[in-house]
C-alpha cells in the first residue's frame, strides 16, 4: 500500500463521514470512479474505510487533537492500523509522510483510560443507554463488540434449482473456494456459511439462481412464516426481496405469493433476482403505503403474512457500521409509527386461523417486543404462536424463548427478532 492510496481512502473517508447516503452504495460508487484500483487495493481500500466506521467513535478520541480544526480522516486511518490492526509504527513507513509519523508517535502514546463505555463500545451515548437498560452493561458490551466483526457470507440454496447437498459438493470440489471455510449453516437447513469473501455474483452457481446471498437469521424467519404449497401469502415489506424468494420455495413455486413495498427501486432489483430464482408464483406490487387501496380488496384473503418492517437496523452493523452513526433516537420513535401501522394492515389482510410474522432486523425493544405486545393487546383477535414451538414444527431446534431473538456472537447471524402471531377469528 502506498500514500496514493492513504489518500484516496481519506478522501473516501470524507465523504462517508458525511453520513448522507448508506456507506455500501458510496463505496460501489468509489470503485466505479477508480477502476484503476486492483483487487488487492480495492480490498484494502473497504477494510480501511469500514474498520474506521466500526470504530470511529474510539479513533476520534485517540486522534484528534484540541488544536485540529477539522477532523482530518488520515488520523482517523493511522490510528486505525496503529491502534485496531497492531501495525507498528515501523510498518508504515512506505504509506506515512514525516508529517503524519509525528501524528502517529503521539495515537500510539495515547491509550484509552477514563473513556467512557459507550465510547469503548463504539456507539452513540443514546444507544448506549437503551442497550443497557435492555441487556445489562456486560452483555450491551458484547453485543456492541460483536459488531466489530465482519459478518460471514451465508448463502442460502434455491431448492427449486438445487439441493444443499448438491450445491455444497460442487463448491468443495473447485479451485475457486479451495482455502475456504464453507459448512453447513448450522440451524437453517438451506443454508451455506463461506468464512472468506467471494464475488459471488459472478459464480456460476449464482448466476444459474441455484443460491443467493441470505444471512442465515433472514432465512429462519421464512420458516416462521411456515407457507404452505397452495396457498396465499403476502410479503408486505418486500424489498428487493430476499425474504420473499425464500418464500416462494417454500411454496415449491405453487400458490400464490405477492411481493409489496413502497420502494420501486428496490422492487426492481427483486425483478432481476426473480428470473434467476425460476420461481413464477411472485408477483410485484407497488404502494404507495400500507394504506394503499390495491390492498383493500385483498383484506382477509391471506393464509400468511410477513411484515420484515422498516427499523433501525441496528442488527446488521457487521455489515453496515455507518448505521449506528446515521440512527438518532428520534428516528427509532418515527419508526415505531410506521411498525404499528404496517402490523395493524397486515392484520386485515390477514384470513382466520392465518398467520402473520413481525419481523426487524433491530437490537432494540422499542421496535420489538414493545410492537409485538401493543399489537397483542390491540388485536384480541391473535394470539401469540411462540417462536420456538414454530420452528421446532420446522424440525429447527433453536430455542430463543416465545420470540425469535437471534445475536451475532450467540447465533453466528445478524440480529433479528421475530414475532408469530396466529389469528383466531
Ligand atoms: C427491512 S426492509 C425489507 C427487506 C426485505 N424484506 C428483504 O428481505 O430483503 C423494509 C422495507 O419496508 C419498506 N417500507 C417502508 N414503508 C413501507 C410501507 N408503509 N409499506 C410497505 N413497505 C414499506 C421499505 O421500502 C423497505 O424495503
Amino acid at each position: 500500500m502506498n500514500q496514493s492510496l492513504m489518500r484516496q481512502t481519506a478522501m473516501l473517508l470524507n465523504d462517508l463521514l458525511k453520513f448522507e447516503s448508506p456507506a455500501d452504495a458510496k463505496l460501489s460508487e468509489f470503485f466505479r470512479q477508480h477502476r484503476e484500483l486492483g483487487t488487492k487495493e480495492r480490498a484494502w481500500v473497504a477494510e480501511t474505510a469500514y474498520g474506521v466506521l466500526r470504530r470511529y467513535r474510539y479513533l476520534r478520541e485517540v486522534s484528534v487533537s484540541e488544536a485540529d480544526e477539522q477532523e482530518d480522516t488520515r488520523k482517523l486511518i493511522i490510528a486505525w492500523l496503529l491502534k485496531i490492526e497492531g501495525k507498528s509504527i515501523r510498518d508504515l513507513d512506505e504509506l506515512l509522510d514525516e508529517r503524519q509519523k509525528e501524528w502517529a508517535v503521539t495515537i500510539k502514546s495515547k491509550n484509552s483510560e477514563g473513556f467512557s463505555p459507550a465510547v469503548l463500545a463504539d456507539v452513540r451515548d443514546w444507544l448506549w443507554l437503551k442497550l443497557v437498560e435492555e441487556y445489562g452493561e456486560t452483555e450491551a458490551m458484547t453485543i456492541c463488540r460483536s459488531m466489530f466483526e465482519q459478518a460471514s457470507l451465508d448463502l442460502r440454496v434455491n431448492t427449486i434449482k438445487a439441493s444443499r447437498e448438491e450445491v455444497l459438493s460442487r463448491m468443495l470440489a473447485e479451485n475457486t473456494v479451495k482455502d475456504n471455510v464453507i459448512a453447513p449453516t448450522p440451524f437453517s437447513p438451506l443454508g451455506i456459511r463461506m468464512g472468506a469473501r467471494l464475488n459471488i455474483g459472478k459464480h456460476i452457481l449464482f448466476t444459474e439462481g441455484k443460491i443467493e446471498v441470505q444471512d442465515e437469521g433472514s432465512q429462519l424467519l421464512s420458516y416462521l412464516v411456515a407457507p404452505k404449497r397452495g396457498q396465499m401469502v403476502a410479503d408486505l415489506c418486500a424489498g428487493a426481496g430476499g425474504k420473499t424468494l425464500a418464500l416462494g420455495a417454500l411454496m415449491k413455486n405453487t400458490g400464490r405469493l405477492y411481493a409489496f413495498d413502497v420502494s420501486e427501486k428496490r422492487l426492481n432489483n427483486l425483478g432481476q433476482r426473480l428470473k434467476r430464482s425460476g420461481l413464477s408464483n411472485l408477483q410485484a406490487q407497488l404502494i404507495n403505503n400500507e394504506n394503499d387501496l390495491k390492498l383493500k380488496r385483498l383484506n382477509g384473503k391471506f393464509d400468511r403474512v410477513l411484515v420484515d418492517a422498516p427499523c433501525s437496523g441496528l442488527g446488521t452493523l457487521r455489515r453496515n457500521p455507518d448505521l449506528k452513526w446515521r440512527q438518532a433516537e428520534e428516528d427509532v420513535a418515527e419508526l415505531n409509527v410506521k411498525q404499528t401501522n404496517i402490523l395493524a394492515r397486515a392484520a386485515k389482510l390477514c384470513k382466520a386461523g392465518g398467520r402473520v410474522v413481525y419481523a426487524t432486523c433491530s437490537l432494540l425493544r422499542d421496535e420489538n417486543e414493545a410492537i409485538a405486545e401493543a399489537f397483542l393487546q390491540a388485536h384480541p383477535d391473535f394470539k401469540l404462536v411462540p417462536a420456538n414451538e414454530a420452528l421446532a414444527q420446522q424440525n429447527i431446534l433453536l430455542d430463543t424463548g416465545v420470540y425469535l431473538k437471534l445475536l451475532p456472537h450467540v447465533h453466528g447471524t445478524d440480529g433479528f427478532f421475530a414475532a408469530v402471531f396466529e389469528k383466531t377469528a
